[in-house]
């Protein structure tokens, strides 16, 4: 029989209210043993909780939730305790010495939610992602996956490869050995279209996008302002700036929302072809490494001259020396600060138009895998003639978008998804 398991699953006290969760076959009992009988479903009851000896462990609001329908799929009860730590404690020391109760691990509540059907897979990766935004636009993206917005497109694309089989199916059924009919030329159209929609699927922007930030480096030429404008961006005094040229060696990272858009800025040292110091030769190569894994180059130099093929802004500060020999996009100062908002603006759009789009469910690398084997698979469906290497071809398709949604999953892949949850989701 499965255990039945509890934990709080509000933060860590002291709060103003503690909620504990308890989920399995004896939530029942346990709530009757706390509150004195088990209150009517789906309804907040005022109640004095005792312990095993009648001594009162807290007033508190109790809700009592009867399976199948629930969050786990399981009996489900809640205890709305005062959020100190000593009562969150003796409510908890009570629930552990009931007999087959025990504390969940994290994600347990979630898990069991999967493995009773009340979410799939993508919705599970998708609360995992909403459980950790910390912008805006993480935020709504992760949503967008939890609801079950994508989970019900790859039910639709499932069942055009289940119709489509089916098709196959009966031509392999009625033609002959010599004398296989044809598949029907609307047939082959309809892969077609299938292949397009699932490859303009592909080609959005990824999830990771959202997850990690939006990486901007900054780059150009020795002394252009680079750390002084990074310092400026992150609002902390996090890089060394001088009048020195080649002040920066290392690749300094920082992570910070802007209007919303989750960004990484890099700062790194100036480059130039000829240097006599060795340690900032090595800071050149690191700064060409980290350009190569920008999504943006903010380019301190003039427009054009940054790394070929990496999509730049260039910017310019106001210092006598190097000002008015160009004309670029942007002029900052560091000094005054003028020109720093529009900066700030650029960058949000610029962030905005390249990653996923507000409320868009956007795939992970997981996803992205299994969206483009079905892609392949489709593709290779719609260019094989042979009827059996069709249906194969359809086969391999649908595995696709079984993994998609978690009808086929295996348990290291739940173990690491459901790790990544907190203990008492
Ligand atoms: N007036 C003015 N001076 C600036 C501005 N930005 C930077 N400076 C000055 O320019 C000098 C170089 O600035 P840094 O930020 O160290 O330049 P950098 O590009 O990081 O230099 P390296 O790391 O050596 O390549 C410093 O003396 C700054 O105070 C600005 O917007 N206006
Ligand atoms: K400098
Ligand atoms: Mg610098």
């Amino acid at each position: 029989m499965t255990d039945t398991i509890f934990a709080l699953s509000s933060g860590s006290p002291p709060a103003a209210i503690g909620v504990l969760r308890v989920s399995g076959p004896q939530a029942g009992e346990a709530i009757a043993a706390l509150a004195g009988s088990v209150p009517p479903a789906r309804r907040a009851s005022y109640r004095k909780l005792r312990d095993g000896e009648g001594a009162i462990l807290d007033h508190a609001l109790v809700l009592w939730f009867p399976g199948p329908n629930t969050a786990t799929g399981e009996d489900l009860a809640e205890f709305h305790l005062h959020g100190g730590r000593a009562v969150v404690t003796a409510v908890e020391s009570a629930l552990s010495q009931m007999a087959k109760l025990r504390r969940a691990t994290p994600g347990e509540f979630t898990r069991r939610a999967f493995a009773n059907g009340r979410i799939d897979l993508a919705e599970a990766e998708g609360l995992a992602d909403l459980l950790s935004a910390e912008t805006e636009l993480q935020r709504r993206s992760a949503l967008a996956m939890a609801d079950g917005a994508f989970s019900r497109q790859v039910e639709t694309w499932r069942d055009r490869v289940l119709a489509a089989s089916a098709a196959v199916e009966a031509i392999l059924d009625f033609g002959d050995e010599d004398d296989v009919a044809d598949l029907p030329g609307d047939f082959l159209a309809g892969l077609d279209r299938f292949h397009v929609e699932l490859t303009e699927w592909l080609k959005r922007p990824r999830a990771e996008r959202l997850k990690d930030g939006f990486r901007v480096v900054l780059a150009g030429p020795p002394n252009a302002g680079k750390s002084t404008l990074f310092n400026a961006l992150v609002e902390d005094e996090a890089a060394i700036t001088a009048p020195l040229a080649g002040t920066t060696r290392d690749v300094l990272t920082r992570a910070v929302a802007i209007g919303g858009v989750p960004f990484v800025f890099a700062d790194t040292a100036g480059l130039r072809d000829q240097t006599g110091d060795e340690i900032e030769a090595i800071g050149i190569a690191r700064a060409r490494a980290a350009l190569d894994g920008a999504d943006l180059v903010l380019w301190l130099g003039p427009e054009g001259e940054g790394p070929t093929g990496a999509w730049e802004i260039a910017a310019q500060c106001d210092r006598s020396d190097i000002a008015d020999k160009y004309a670029p996009r942007h002029r900052v100062s560091a000094v005054t600060g003028s020109g720093l908002d529009e900066i700030r603006r650029d960058l949000i759009e610029t962030a905005r138009r390249r990653m996923p789009r507000p409320g868009d469910a956007a795939l992970n690398r997981r996803q992205h895998l299994l969206v483009s084997e079905a892609a392949l698979a489709i593709a290779a469906a719609g260019q094989e003639s042979d009827p059996l290497l069709v249906a194969e071809a359809l086969r391999l398709a649908r595995v696709a978008f079984d993994g998609l949604i978690g009808r086929t999953t295996t348990e290291d892949m739940l173990d690491a998804l459901f790790g990544r949850f907190c203990i008492g989701k």
